[in-house]
């Protein structure tokens, strides 16, 4: 079919006839001449600018792919060129392999797991006080992996490799402007840390919790602990007393680093009263507001008493198996996980940044973010050990305030959670910043949506957006993208380097659409739960993969392979649904109504009737401020949507339109708590 572009397409778009007619004869040529890629790659980079109309960009992507097939998910909208392949770290190691293709070296990868981590040990230049005499002792079952047998390491050694004069954070607090802490101030100042910790009586194995702002103060507290082998207990900051109270118990933490305010949009909210409530053990107070005296508990003290003038410390090794942090699932599927890191989990985080994110020295990497999630303590060290530059925004990302330090701060990797593009779009806050600096962004948390994922890439004059799917438990990820591979929005290129992964269907059978299990062992795969039995949650009833015969290990997501060798996610097992017989995730649905007109966001949840029979569709929908909407026409839109693009027989049963959707803390939806909600309301929302 031949691509065709009308000046009315154009100017339906927002452009001006004159302008539209001058672009049209620019396009015209390559539409004719060029396959699609191409064609793409040239408009893409030289014609389409980050301040055109997003709905420009969108026509002139379907236009140019409108023979893409569909069964491939979306069309590439950003291709690597040779010389942007080779600058790329993963090429460098392919060149000391001697592997001429990136499936061969991925294949390499998951064959040769223990030549695999030892290569990329070396390339990151992870520090060991005594080497390993072996990668891994899998003499107890893939299950049970030793890693780095014989070693001794403190793995904040690791991150200060850079030279000392080199930026280590650039951050600005809300209204305030850019600051920089060298590698060496970093140093010295969680040596600091170390210090007071030993001086105020800490020992090594002790828990020291952290909640407050991810700030240059609480990444040296962070490094500080770890250096004098006490364990981080990480709390996100957001979170309610009694969520703070059961974190403390189960990690048993012995004291809290922690802040009298936040400041939030303009507003201070306190924290150290939260800390209080939570009936937290000595909290060390970090001041933000210095006019406001809170009165702190007796045994309490500032940040100022506490840290020790002595800016030596000898960071203390220990066994690879050690804990460094203790983590917390975000509890989307149930109660939340607590989950060690021990001192290997970080290399997985750095490992994966120096690959997948292409992470070279001094190159600045931005992941709004708390230590209370993963990509917090991994924002550390997939920064530091590769002698790069974490980049902290102390105010809301969703402001344009955020988008300017990342202007001003020069990111050149930005990472983040899929719902905060919505609100960019939403808002056309980050229009009119000049984002030349980003060299790829990063999604993960949960299911993205191509249209915003393309929105995402046009405010950088289209850079790559690396899909990163993983967990707390995994400690990076296990399916992802490289930069040596065409990037497809909310599409994954490959399975993490280092491991692989099997899609079976219900019978256990591989398959293109179901659930993926993680082939292992991999470092930064958890070991051990501190309130669950580690072996039952990833392992008990797995099935065996029939070809290799190693067992699986459990994750609890859908996925689909698609037939160009890129996935999708689908999200959670247990978010899936059986709609008239047919088995369908609520991602796949909720993709689906991504694009209808006015939709801001929706969660899709099924529901069993009260008097049985086959599950009933429900949609959650939030609509945009600024659309005209009626309830009946929408949920015609929507359905159409879905007989158009997904399958007729699944019929919507009720539209319930919500002001915004129930999320966790760490911004992901609790479909559970909408199907409660329906299940409880139902009398008085369903239209039976
Ligand atoms: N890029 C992504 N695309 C799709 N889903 C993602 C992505 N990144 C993360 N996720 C989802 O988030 C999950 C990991 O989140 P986390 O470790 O916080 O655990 P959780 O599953 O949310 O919590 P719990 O285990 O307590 O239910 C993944 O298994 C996946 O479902």
């Amino acid at each position: 079919m031949a691509k065709q572009l009308l000046l009315e397409e154009l100017v339906t778009c927002g452009i001006e006839k004159n302008v539209a007619a001058a672009m049209l004869q620019q396009i015209a040529p390559y539409l004719s001449s060029l396959p699609a890629a191409e064609c793409w790659q040239q408009i893409s980079q030289q014609i389409l600018k980050p301040d055109h109309p997003f709905a420009l960009h969108e026509l002139l992507y379907k236009t140019i792919f409108c023979d893409w097939d569909a069964n491939q998910g979306p069309p590439p909208a950003w291709f690597p060129s040779d010389e942007q392949i080779r600058a790329t770290n993963i090429a460098a190691l392919m060149n000391d392999l001697n592997i001429g293709s990136y499936r061969e070296f991925h294949t390499w990868s998951a064959h040769d797991r223990a030549e695999f981590w030892n290569k990329t040990i070396q390339r990151v230049g992870i520090r060991f006080r005594q080497k390993y005499q072996q990668i891994v002792d899998l003499s107890q079952g893939v299950e049970f992996p030793q890693w780095l047998v014989g070693a001794r390491l403190n793995i904040a050694e690791s991150c200060f490799q850079a030279p000392e004069d080199d930026p280590a954070i650039v951050f600005q607090p809300e209204g305030g402007s850019l600051s920089i802490l060298t590698y060496g101030e970093l140093n010295a100042l969680s040596n600091r840390v170390a210090n007071g910790l030993v001086e105020t009586g800490f020992r090594p194995g002790d828990a020291i919790a952290i909640a407050m702002p991810m700030t240059a103060e609480s990444v040296a507290i962070y490094l500080g602990i770890v250096k004098a082998g006490c364990v981080v207990v990480s709390i996100a900051d957001s979170f309610a007393p009694a969520e703070i109270k059961t974190r403390l118990r189960l990690s048993g933490a012995k004291g809290i680093f922690t802040q009298d305010y936040i400041l939030r949009a303009g507003k201070l909210l306190p924290l150290y009263p939260k800390i209080v409530d939570a009936q937290a053990p000595i909290a060390i107070v970090l001041s933000l507001d210095s006019s406001s005296s809170i009165q702190l508990r007796p045994d309490d003290c500032t940040w100022e008493e506490f840290l020790s003038p002595n800016k030596q410390f000898d960071p203390i090794p220990a066994r690879p198996s050690a804990h460094t942090n203790i983590l917390f699932s975000s509890g989307t599927t149930g109660e939340p996980k607590a989950i060690p890191w021990t001192q290997t989990t970080p290399i997985k985080c750095a490992v994966d940044a120096y690959l997948h994110h292409d992470i070279h020295s001094r190159e600045v990497l931005a992941w709004p973010t708390n230590l209370g999630w993963m990509m917090g303590p991994w924002l550390i060290y997939a920064s530091l050990v590769n002698r790069a530059t974490i980049a902290l925004y102390y105010g809301a990302p969703t402001e344009q305030g955020f988008g300017r330090f990342v202007q001003d701060a020069r990111v050149n990797v930005l990472g983040l959670v899929p719902s905060l593009v919505s609100a960019w779009k939403a808002t056309a806050c980050m229009k009119g910043l000049d984002w030349s600096a980003i060299k790829a962004f990063s999604s993960t948390g949960e299911c993205s949506n191509p249209r915003d994922m393309l929105y995402l890439m046009s405010l950088a004059g289209y850079k790559p957006v690396i899909e990163y799917c993983g967990g707390t438990e995994i400690g990076g990820a296990y399916i992802t993208g490289t930069l040596v591979q065409p990037a497809a929005p909310a599409t994954f290129s490959t399975p993490a380097l280092g491991l692989d992964v099997a899609i079976l269907d219900e019978d256990g059978y591989p398959s293109n659409k179901g659930e993926v299990f993680i082939i292992p062992p991999s470092i930064g795969l958890s070991n051990e739960l501190l309130n669950r039995d580690h072996y039952e949650v990833y392992f008990a009833d797995t099935p065996t993969y029939p070809l290799i015969s190693i067992p699986l290990r459990r994750h609890g997501d859908q996925m689909e392979l698609l037939s160009n060798g890129y996935y999708r996610a689908q999200g959670r097992v247990d978010d899936t649904m059986n709609l008239g017989g047919i088995k369908v995730s609520s991602a796949e649905i909720e993709q689906t109504l991504s694009v209808v007109e006015g939709i801001c966001e929706t969660a899709a949840i099924a529901i069993s009737p009260p008097e049985g029979g086959p599950n009933q569709l429900v949609i959650y929908a939030v609509v945009a401020d600024n659309f005209s909407w009626d309830k009946e026409a929408l949920k015609t839109s929507l359905q159409k949507a879905i007989r158009q693009s997904l399958n007729p027989l699944f019929k919507i049963h009720d539209l319930v339109l919500v002001e915004s959707l129930p999320r966790t803390a760490s911004n992901k939806v609790m479909r559970r708590v909408l199907r409660d909600r329906y299940q409880a309301d139902r009398p008085k929302s369903s239209n039976d």
